[in-house]
């Protein structure tokens, strides 16, 4: 059944560190000395104290060079109808994507982030500036066979992995994984359910909007793909070997390893945080140096997030990948550091704090 030992000593992750807690506190403390009421502006003042321990910085600095990396590739079982469109749009938006015609082009140059393509198990051919990590062309029909050899799968973690140094090297200090795959809602699917136990029913979206027909097809895929999977629920690299593909393990060794760097992440919809489950396996408090960026439409997404205990930071009804969900949350964070760098405290302004204008206690 299984290829190869899927040893943990081939893909070895450094222990995680927790981000800086020191600076949480400091970062707490600075927001109760702010001029507004406590704990006034919500989920912000949280999202600017994880920052601040992410940066092990009060107050936090603005990001100064957000990268996003968008992993493209196709699966085999995108062949059984399980998608409402054909597999050669992944290449064709590569290109797309490659030229900054795409959704997440768009959004990341509004909020000051650079974009990278990389061509991880895309069918055809791409150009040699995002192939450089190709793993082989398309992953397996993982309905029934697996999606990538013992070999490819490392192959595919280490390449995600040397993509997170890379950019941190470059200075990214805050990074955010896309995906672009026809078909990849399916793997998506099915790595969330086994590791969260759920039925293929309660899991299963429409993706890019199959109809009835093709959801029931897409249940069967997943059905059988979680069938072939499912004693492979406590090894990761055997799940992506089985169930993944080179797009989802590169993401798992990008999302792992930005936390060994200490840099914070942005995760995106159903796919990413599939991916993100896995890489939470792979090196255990990785966790913690991520945020959900928005919350998919598609069910399975919920299930993650609520296992990874991540709330998202938008909720739009946006399903598209690329990372386009990420960058809409983006503002927000920036926001969030914003607030804890630029505004008056309240001896600063000389406004009266909420203790010392308030009437002499009665008893
Ligand atoms: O990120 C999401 O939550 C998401 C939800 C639905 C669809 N997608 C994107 O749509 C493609 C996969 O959808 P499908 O129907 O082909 O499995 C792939 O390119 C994803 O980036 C992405
Ligand atoms: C056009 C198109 C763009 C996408 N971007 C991410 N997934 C996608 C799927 C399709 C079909």
């Amino acid at each position: 059944m299984t290829s190869g030992s899927d040893s943990p000593a081939d893909v070895e992750f450094p222990r995680v560190d927790l981000p800086d807690l020191e600076a949480r506190v400091a970062a707490e403390e600075r927001q109760r000395d702010l001029t507004k009421p406590a704990r006034s502006l919500g989920r912000l003042e949280e999202l600017g104290c994880w920052v601040a321990a992410c940066q092990g910085e009060v107050p936090p600095h603005p990001f100064r060079r957000p990268r996003v990396v968008v992993f493209a590739g196709d699966h085999g079982v995108a062949r059984n109808g399980v998608s409402a469109y054909p597999p050669e749009v992944t290449a064709q938006m590569v290109a797309n994507l490659s030229a900054g015609g795409a959704a997440v082009n768009v959004l990341a140059a509004a909020a000051g982030a650079g974009v990278r393509v990389v061509d991880m198990a895309v069918e055809g051919d791409t150009s040699p500036e995002v192939s450089e990590f190709k793993i082989r062309h398309s992953s397996g029909s993982i309905d029934r066979e697996d999606a990538l050899t013992h070999d490819e799968t490392v192959r595919a973690i280490e390449a995600g992995r040397a993509l997170a140094d890379r950019e941190v090297d470059e200075g990214a200090d805050l990074l955010v994984a896309g995906d672009m795959g026809i078909g990849n809602t399916t793997p998506a699917t099915v790595l969330i359910a086994i590791l969260t136990s759920t039925e293929p029913v309660a899991a299963v979206g429409r993706g890019t909007g199959v109809d009835d027909a093709g959801w029931m097809r897409k249940v069967t895929a997943i059905r059988d793909a979680m069938w072939r999977a499912r004693p492979h629920v406590r090894n990761p690299v055997a799940l992506l070997r089985t169930a993944g593909g080179a797009d989802f393990a590169a993401m798992a060794g990008f999302l792992a390893q930005a936390a060994v760097r200490r840099t914070p992440v942005i995760l995106d919809g159903v796919v990413v945080t599939a991916a993100a489950m896995v890489a939470e396996e792979l090196a255990p408090g990785a966790a913690r140096w991520w945020v959900s960026g928005h919350r998919s439409a598609e069910p399975a997404h919920t299930i993650a997030l609520r296992h990874l205990r991540l709330e998202p930071i938008v909720d739009l009804g946006m399903r598209l990948g690329e990372g386009s969900g990420a960058v809409t949350a983006l503002p927000v964070l920036q926001g969030a550091v914003a607030i804890l760098a630029q505004m008056a405290t309240f001896s600063e302004a000389g406004v009266s704090t909420r203790d010392e204008s308030a009437p002499a206690n009665a008893d």
